[in-house]
């Protein structure tokens, strides 16, 4: 992969489902000189392992995924695989050969994690394994299971995220651990009384367009905690918090890196790797690597925590960075993590490893012995640094609390953790904002990112996770101007080569808590008093001052932060942190029709955050029989619905958003309720869910997709063409809806749907 800054992949197109594109290259050509030559004299496993370890980089990757969302969706959904899915699969026999099911990884907590090894023409032709496919395929694109390596779902679990943590993630995109680490952050939440936890999760990536498949990741927790920035780590500006009446610099209490890397631990599913590894891959990166880590050691409160990850087996990316960082913040100690995740088989952290140069010629003891031999001038170009080597006195560093984790030792990628603590100063790290110390290290730091420190990238646009799609992204037509009576916050004129480039957002205001959106969300979705008014914002454009903008306001988009992510949007330039994200989105604009004013409706994937704050007496029970009819029509005519409650308390209703909720007994293995955003126009009512979240609920309640098949769609409209006063795009509309600069461009565009995701536990 040669010095990518991330892992995987191939060129930005959507990825296909290519568990096994390793059938397609021979092992011959798994085989790189250079790669064994280098590996074997820093002797990363004992002599007579060796083999069993090159052999198991040169077999395919078996497949992974994570039941992933909120706690009490993925445990229903683990049961449904455990109960329903393994049994079924269990006694699989295909062309003679028994097939063995999916099993659950030993070492991930509550048995989150499975994997398999099935051949693709298996999943393909086989009727059980076919619709175990067809299952995973679905519940992927509404983002209840995710697909990511084994070992990449290890760094957030050495983090202990509490929910109170304000918990930084500096390279975070596609955002697989970010994921992760927001589900941690949300891991006491009830889906009926949701604690919008206090902490934090501010993710960021250098990359702005994996910035955006970030934010789609993310949206399958939709997190009023969450930030995105588009930074690079290694200058991240300090963020401004007040206390009382001065300024502090934000200190975060759990810090992941997970660096770009030359990425050799990924071999078994990167196979472009054999052929390009060379030693300068590492080497390279060893630099920017260390910067991020010292970046992030700075900006860690006292008794914080940082998680250092990467996904190559090279000491040079890994225990050295470690040693260097160590070395150059004596406040800083690795965390012995011995006894966390007992079923991992692990073997410890490097203390002697041997640097090289492009040629291969030789290993060198020493930075002297190395650069002993380079001719004068030659020097600069090696990249080499005195920190690739172990240090004097490597042995106190005590490396061997890393973790590496082999491919032979429990069939998965290679992969690199550190877990380090600060036990230093609390009084001078609280203290950092206001010292001379940092005021001088601000007015030196750029604020953003200069396109010469930006990090290369490489042509790939991979991702660990697969991209889900989603269909049309068209947003309703509503025009947003500014709202009335509002403070507009100005997007600051960019400073030529300060490398704001393609940063285009709009900017983050919130509303007062009497503005008429807000009211109007209250009064329509009936939300008690103490829906929290205040933390709402919009993304609108900076008011034109040439613009008349006295008219009506006509915000088409309603976002919800919790206080601390309020506080720090009000109190950092959004421009100067690049922020592209802050809070979620939970209101969205509806047309209502012939005659009737667009109103909002509350977003599928947000309704756990407006559950508990919504008056039980307004959500409206219905029967199996109506939930059959509207998961198979998209637009069903109120009056072509089953007789019942449901139909006669639907009359009543006024059109436009409403939630029902259908029994658990729907589905022996739902543990909970089915709640469900609903639209009633004048003559139908519409899930407000998009096609692909409808078939992963038609497959999980009636086990076989009844939703209406796309060519079909466009009939029933026809048909139903009177009663239809709100398109299907309404329904599907994309998060960049809000971001002038499109968010994403064409294939990535694809990856921004809003999923709507519908199982909502009641
Ligand atoms: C290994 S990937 C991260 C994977 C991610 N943590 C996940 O689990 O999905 C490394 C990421 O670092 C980003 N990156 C590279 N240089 C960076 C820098 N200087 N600052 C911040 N991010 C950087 C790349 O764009 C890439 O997305």
């Amino acid at each position: 992969m040669g010095r990518n800054n991330k892992r995987g992949g191939r060129k930005g197109n959507k990825p296909k489902d290519d568990v096994y594109r390793t059938d397609l290259v021979e092992k011959s050509d798994m085989v790189n000189e250079r790669f064994t030559t280098y590996y074997q004299s820093q002797k990363i496993v004992p002599e007579d392992e060796w083999d069993v370890f090159i052999e198991t980089l040169r077999t395919p990757l078996p497949t992974v995924f994570r039941v992933a969302g909120s706690r009490q969706t993925a445990q229903s959904l683990n049961a449904t695989l455990r109960d329903k899915h393994v049994p079924t699969l269990s006694n699989v026999v295909f062309e003679e050969q028994s097939i063995p099911p999916p099993v659950q990884i030993p070492w991930y907590p509550d048995g989150l994690a499975w994997q398999f090894n099935v051949p693709k023409k298996v999943l393909r032709k086989q009727p059980e394994f076919k619709e175990f496919h067809s299952f995973l395929v679905f519940e992927t694109e509404v983002g209840n299971i995710s697909r990511q390596e084994a070992v990449s779902m290890l760094p957030p679990l050495f983090m202990d995220v509490e929910p109170h943590h304000k918990v930084m993630d500096m390279c975070a995109a596609p955002g697989s651990k970010t994921a992760q680490l927001l589900e941690a952050l949300h891991a006491q939440d009830t889906l009926t009384s949701t604690s919008i936890p206090s902490g934090l999760v501010l993710a960021n990536d250098s990359d702005h367009k994996r910035t955006h498949l970030l934010i789609h990741q993310s949206a399958r927790l939709p997190s009023p905690s969450l930030m995105v920035t588009n930074l690079d780590a290694s200058i991240y500006p300090a963020l401004k918090m007040p206390n009382g009446n001065r300024m502090e610099t934000l200190l975060f209490d759990r810090i992941l890196c997970d660096v770009p890397c030359s990425g050799d631990g990924t071999m078994r599913k990167n196979l472009g790797i054999w052929k390009t590894w060379q030693p300068m891959d590492g080497n390279g990166l060893h630099t920017l690597q260390l910067r991020i880590l010292q970046r992030a050691m700075k900006l860690l409160a006292p008794k914080g925590r940082i998680v250092y990850s990467t996904c190559s087996l090279n000491p040079v990316e890994n225990e050295a960075v470690i040693a260097s960082a160590l070395r150059s913040n004596p406040d800083f100690r690795l965390i012995d993590v011995s006894d966390k995740l007992p079923a991992l088989q692990r073997r410890p952290g490097l203390s002697t490893w041997r640097p090289t140069d492009r040629s291969l010629a030789t290993t060198y003891d020493t930075y002297d012995t190395f650069m002993a031999t380079c001719a004068d001038g030659e020097t600069g170009k090696t990249k080499m640094t005195r920190g690739h080597w172990p240090p004097d006195g490597v042995e106190e560093l005590q490396l061997s609390k890393c973790l590496r984790i082999y491919p032979h030792l429990q069939d998965t990628g290679g992969f690199f953790v550190a877990v380090l603590e600060r036990i230093g100063d609390a009084i001078e790290a609280a203290d950092v904002s206001s010292s001379s110390r940092e005021k001088k290290r601000e007015a030196e730091e750029p604020a953003e990112v200069p396109d010469s420190k930006k990090p290369r990238l490489d042509e790939e646009g991979g991702s660990e996770n697969p991209t889900r799609s989603s269909e049309t992204t068209a947003g309703a037509d509503v025009t947003e101007t500014t709202p009335k009576n509002l403070p507009p916050q100005r997007a600051p004129k960019q400073k030529k080569g300060e490398g704001g480039g393609s940063f285009k957002e709009n900017p983050y205001t919130f509303l007062p808590p009497d503005d008429p959106s807000i009211l109007s969300c209250l009064s329509r979705l009936r939300l008690t008093s103490n829906f929290p008014s205040s933390n709402i914002l919009v993304r609108i454009p900076a008011p034109d001052p040439e613009a008349d903008t006295s008219g009506p306001a006509n915000v088409r988009n309603l976002y919800i932060t919790n206080d601390l992510v309020k506080v720090l949007v009000q109190h950092n330039d959004y421009n100067r942190i690049r922020l592209t994200c802050a809070g979620t989105k939970v209101f969205t604009k509806q047309e209502a029709g012939r005659g009737a004013d667009a109103q909002f409706r509350v977003l599928g994937e947000a309704l756990p955050l407006v559950l508990p704050y919504t008056d039980p007496e307004t959500i409206v029970d219905g029967e199996m029989g109506v939930l059959r009819t509207l998961v198979e029509k998209v637009y069903p005519l109120t009056i072509a619905l089953p007789e019942g409650r449901f139909k006669e308390a639907m009359k009543e209703r006024a059109v436009g958003s409403h939630i029902a909720r259908f029994p658990r007994e729907l589905d022996p293995i739902l543990s909970h309720d089915l709640i469900l955003p609903i639209w009633k126009s004048n003559a139908s009512i519409t899930l407000m869910i998009d096609k692909k979240a409808k078939s992963a609920l038609s497959m999980r309640v009636f086990g076989k997709d009844i939703t209406t098949p796309a060519e079909k769609r466009e009939k029933d409209v026809k048909v139903e063409d009177d009663a239809m006063v709100i398109k299907v795009e309404d329904v599907e509309e994309g998060v960049a809806g809000d971001n002038p600069s499109g968010g994403l461009q064409e294939e990535e565009a694809a990856a921004t749907g809003d999923s709507d995701t519908a199982m909502i536990d009641g």
